[in-house]
């Protein structure tokens, strides 16, 4: 069994837009590991969200890694201008435009580490090939598109796939998962082999963000113990 700490990663779409630095900050003091970055271009997923102004000004305003999720048609283009902003990880769908081998070698070669994604449609095999270049692969428990979403339950066989093939092929493969995470449904994926769990409205819609932090990590180790 891998021996990753949880990592509990906020996404900033649930965040305060009019005062994101500061609400970002509290996120940090409250105890999160990494700073969830959903970057939307209005034609891969049907909504609009931020790009990579924001990522230049988020990167001096808090110590945490910055886990870019790109959900956008064209990755390939705007990989060195997210990495120029300052993220630590960009992930990028494996639906997309992309030659993904390209798109993992151009970041890593940065020193930046990498990722694939899965929409909740596409099987844990698309990945498999990839699976040795990358040092992520993220499983959408929702449609990609949307914060406040309900966990699909039925993606646990897939991260539970993910997380027996990384064994097989011997990878230290952190495995992130995204979407409808909560106390609840933390420890449903972390007892499939999640590792990293972004939760964006179950801990920006908590007036305690240090409480909502630990309450989710609480959970989440729990689940590794069923
Ligand atoms: O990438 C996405 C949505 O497309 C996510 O990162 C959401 O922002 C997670 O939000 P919650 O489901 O946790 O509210
Ligand atoms: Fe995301």
């Amino acid at each position: 069994m891998h021996d990753f700490p949880i990592l509990i990663a906020p996404s900033i779409l649930s965040c305060d837009f009019a005062a994101m630095g500061e609400d970002c900050r509290a996120m940090e003091r409250a105890g999160a590991d990494w700073l969830h970055v959903d970057v939307m271009d209005g034609h891969f997923v049907p909504n609009i969200s931020i790009g990579v102004p924001v990522v230049k000004s988020l990167r001096p305003a808090v110590k945490l890694p910055l886990d870019v999720h790109l959900m956008i048609s064209k990755p390939l283009d705007y990989l060195g201008a997210f990495l120029d902003a300052g993220a630590d990880l960009i992930t990028f769908h494996i639906e997309s435009e992309s030659e993904p081998a390209l798109a993992i070698a151009t970041i890593r070669k940065r020193g930046k580490r990498a990722g694939l994604v899965l929409k909740p449609a596409t099987p844990a095999e698309r990945v498999f090939p990839f699976l040795p270049l990358i040092d992520v692969v993220m499983v959408m428990t929702v449609e990609p598109g949307f914060g406040g979403q309900k966990f699909m339950p039925g993606m646990l066989p897939k991260i539970e796939a993910l997380r027996e093939e990384a064994q097989r092929q011997g990878l230290p493969l952190h495995i992130e998962v995204d979407g409808g995470i909560d106390p609840a449904t933390a420890p449903l994926a972390v007892r499939a082999g999640a590792d990293v769990l972004v939760a964006g409205s179950a801990l920006f819609s908590k007036p305690d963000y240090a409480g909502a932090v630990r309450d989710l990590r609480a959970a989440a180790e729990a689940g590794r113990g069923l």
